[in-house]
């Protein structure tokens, strides 16, 4: 195709679109975080680079691209989480274990509506609502939680609505920090999550809500969150976290384990 003096080949539009399809997800990933604010930074400095370098200003070029050589490491660095996500996004979608006739194949018979007992984690969640009990209910999914398992107390318990009050409950020793629940079974209780750094967090959102969060950037598994102060329910998924009805939370879940 022929635009002007312009000839473009279907693989220019083909790379475009990857391209922008590239960028849309970067961005998705960092949108408000602090990591937003250094890839915008570092994208100005390219863009400063290249006018450097078309206008001809061969020393501050060179310095430039120096610094950002080392901030490519440095990028890296400050940007292991997103990148994790981002590689946890890709092999997701291509996850052969994830697909039905793959599970099958394997003798994975196990359906998702047991793996995933999301209405009797909801009217857990629920009942702790209506009666102020704070907690943090997180509920893998494929990422390994054993460090996170390790942090608390083995349970190891089959899951029911009322081991999950027992458990927060304030005679509870173990109320304290979050309970993990994996195939169908409590694992774990009073254990200590990653604690999310976001600024741009409500000014209500304490430690509790942070660590409901801090697992689901660090990890594909969901979390919700109880509020102690008032009741409101949380729910933290993908490095995301809002305040949720009961029926939004049925939603979600069921759209995140189940579909
Ligand atoms: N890193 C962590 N991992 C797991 N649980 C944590 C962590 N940090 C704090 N918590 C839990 O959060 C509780 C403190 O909650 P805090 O009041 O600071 O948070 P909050 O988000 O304001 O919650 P709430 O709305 O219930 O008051 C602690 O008692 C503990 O149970």
């Amino acid at each position: 195709m022929q635009i002007g003096f312009l000839e473009i080949k279907w693989t220019d539009i083909l790379d475009i679109s990857l391209v922008a399809f590239l960028l849309y997800y970067i961005y998705k990933l960092v949108r408000g975080s602090v990591a937003s604010r250094v890839f915008m930074g570092y994208l100005l400095i390219y863009l400063f680079y290249l006018i450097v370098k078309a206008i001809g200003l061969e020393l501050l070029t060179r310095i430039l691209e120096y610094f950002m050589g080392v901030g490519a490491i440095a990028l890296i660095v400050l940007f292991q989480q997103e990148i994790r996500r981002f590689l946890l996004m890709v092999g997701k979608s291509t996850s052969l274990t994830n697909n039905q006739l793959f599970s099958n194949l394997l003798g994975n018979e196990i359906s998702n509506e047991e793996k995933y007992p999301i209405k009797m984690i909801i009217d857990a969640a629920k009942t702790m609502s209506n009666e102020f009990t704070g907690g943090i209910i997180v509920i893998q999914k494929e990422d390994d939680l054993d460090k996170f398992c390790e942090s608390g107390d083995a349970i190891d318990a089959i899951l029911s609505k009322k081991i999950i009050l027992s458990l927060f409950s304030q005679y509870s020793l173990l109320n304290d920090g979050a309970i993990i629940i994996s195939n169908n079974r409590i694992k774990a209780a009073h254990c200590i999550l990653p604690v999310a750094n976001n600024d741009d967090l409500p000014s209500n959102y304490g430690f509790r809500h942070r660590a409901a969060l801090g697992i689901s950037e660090a990890t594909d598994a969901a979390s919700i969150c109880i509020s102690e102060e008032n009741g409101k329910i949380s729910l933290a998924i993908d490095g995301n976290i809002k305040t949720v009805s009961a029926t939004e939370l049925e939603r979600d879940l069921k759209g995140y384990f189940l579909n």
